[in-house]
């Protein structure tokens, strides 16, 4: 029943402390487990704490984290579990990384203007870092690369956390990473059967 690429995938959110990474990979979430498809969330505060509790903030520490989890999402999505990474990664070289060892990395960029992540400062990060009480923090004394050519934008200035998750759930049907069963009632709407 498996087309080839499905489940083989790992859709990786990319953006500042803010933008919507870890709202959009929930939601993300919620509709793959109601479709029934293997999913992972490997989520950058969460992982830290786990596999690089001796890893800060510094360039080489971020890029040894990120090395850490693109291991590990290479491993599950291999496995068919799709993996779900909301994690800043702000270097270029790290992605282009993951992208040339997973043989299906999906980058996907949660643009959020700074000013916005700023005003949302959903963990009052911002706050201390304008104040100097946080050092290297992403946008702000630690710079973030913005992708060239990211497989998805996340516009979420204009569109919803569900709407945006629902792009991604398109992208991935029309790539092949996962198949939707048909709705059988729908089809009996539509046919009037
Ligand atoms: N200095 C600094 N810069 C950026 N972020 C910081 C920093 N210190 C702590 N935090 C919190 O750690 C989360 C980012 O971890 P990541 O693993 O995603 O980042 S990275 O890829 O290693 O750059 C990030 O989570 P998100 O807000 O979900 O992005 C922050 O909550
Ligand atoms: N369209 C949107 N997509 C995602 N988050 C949004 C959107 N609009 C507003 N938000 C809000 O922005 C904040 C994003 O925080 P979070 O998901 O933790 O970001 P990150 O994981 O990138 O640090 C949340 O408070 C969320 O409710």
């Amino acid at each position: 029943m498996y087309n080839n690429r499905e489940g083989n995938v790992v859709v990786w959110f990319t953006g500042l402390s803010g933008s919507g990474k870890t709202t959009i990979s929930d939601i993300l979430s919620e509709k793959l487990k109601s479709f029934n498809k293997n999913h992972e969330i490997l989520d950058g505060d969460v992982v830290r704490k786990e596999l690089s509790p001796d890893l800060g903030f510094s360039k080489e520490d971020r890029e040894k984290h990120n090395y850490r989890i693109i291991y590990l999402a290479k491993l599950l999505s291999k496995n068919r579990i799709i993996t779900i990474v909301p994690v800043i990664a702000p270097f270029k070289n790290i992605r282009e990384y993951a992208r040339e060892h997973i043989e299906n990395f999906v980058e996907i960029y949660v643009n959020t203007p700074i000013e916005e992540c700023i005003k949302r400062d959903p963990k009052g990060l911002y706050e201390k870092a304008l104040k100097g009480e946080i050092k290297e923090f992403t946008g702000l004394s630690s710079p973030y690369e913005e992708p060239d050519q990211p497989d998805l934008i996340m516009d979420t200035m204009n569109y919803t956390p569900e709407q945006c998750a629902d792009h991604v759930i398109e992208y991935l049907e029309k790539n092949n990473f996962i198949q939707l069963e048909i709705n059988y009632n729908d089809l009996r709407r539509v046919y009037g059967k």
